[in-house]
């Protein structure tokens, strides 16, 4: 289990509240997260997990509520306001292009145009460069792909998966949302997805892990925090709970004492 959480909030969201129409998806939600640290954000279906990411990866706007990174107030207007203030999203569908190569995925819409001014002005690009910056940020994760130059459609869904992780870290992202990396993939690739996900949290980004496997939870974060109904119901240390405390806090039949939002 990852216990290198460092004591620096990097994340937090502070009474995030957010309709649609008449549906009170998510209800004053607040939650911290430090540096390194990894949240599993947990929830019965429709206990506005989608929701909270989507607000805090800049695809909803909260009606209510701050996000705050690194103690500073942000506004995400789009995606790329969140990117750019250093919060990615690993979505289910990864947002891989099956017909590019590993390196063109990586960096897909971020492209490094070469460095000749004519050549730049013919949109060129740089292949060399991102191919380098490509293997460095696979080193860092010791990746198994096997070679820069495959297609994504030949790699296995682990792989995958690590090709999305690496271009969220690439990027210098120093929060990475997951929502269900293991879902699709079986026992041996969950593990190397978990071992990613230590590694990232040992390198000092947080992560915040949406997961309906307890196990996977207990293996792999430091803290969970609760959504029921739309509401923060439970913020524990992993280290306090087990996979039947976890289960009941999500139902709303445990009797533990709820922690309150941090
Ligand atoms: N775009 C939308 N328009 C209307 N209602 C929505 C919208 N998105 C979410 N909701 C509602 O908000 C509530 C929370 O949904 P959300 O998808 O965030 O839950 P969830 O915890 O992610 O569920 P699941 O585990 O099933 O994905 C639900 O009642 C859902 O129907």
């Amino acid at each position: 289990m990852v216990r290198n959480a460092l004591s620096q909030t990097i994340l937090e969201v502070k009474g995030i509240t957010k309709r649609f129409g008449g549906v009170e998806a998510l209800r004053g939600v607040s939650f911290k997260v430090n540096k390194g640290e990894v949240v599993g954000l947990l929830g019965d279906n429709g206990a506005g997990k989608s929701t909270l990411v989507r607000c805090i990866s800049g695809i909803h706007p909260p009606d209510e509520g701050d996000i705050l990174i690194a103690d500073k107030p942000v506004r995400f207007n789009s995606p790329m306001d969140a990117r750019n203030a250093g919060v990615e999203t690993v979505f289910q569908d990864l947002a891989i292009v099956p017909e590019f190569d590993v390196v063109q995925n990586l960096y897909l819409n971020r492209e490094i145009r070469s460095s000749n001014p004519l050549l730049r002005w013919i949109g060129w690009l740089d292949t060399k460069a991102m191919t380098k910056r490509s293997q460095k940020s696979l080193n860092r994760l010791n990746s198994r792909i096997p070679s820069l130059s495959e297609k994504i459609i030949n790699l296995s869904g682990g792989q995958r998966q690590a090709v999305a992780i690496a271009r969220a870290v690439s990027w210098g992202a120093e929060v990475v949302i997951m929502d269900e990396p293991t879902a699709a993939l079986g026992v041996e690739q969950s593990a190397q997805v978990n071992e990613l996900i230590k590694l990232i949290s040992s390198q000092g980004v947080a992560v915040v892990l949406i997961s309906h496997n307890m196990q996977h939870v207990m293996d792999t974060c430091d803290r969970a925090v609760v959504l029921y109904q739309g509401r923060c119901s439970a913020d524990v240390a992993i280290a306090d709970v087990d996979k039947n405390d976890l289960v009941s806090l999500i139902t709303g039949a445990s009797g533990l004492q709820l922690a309150e939002s941090a």
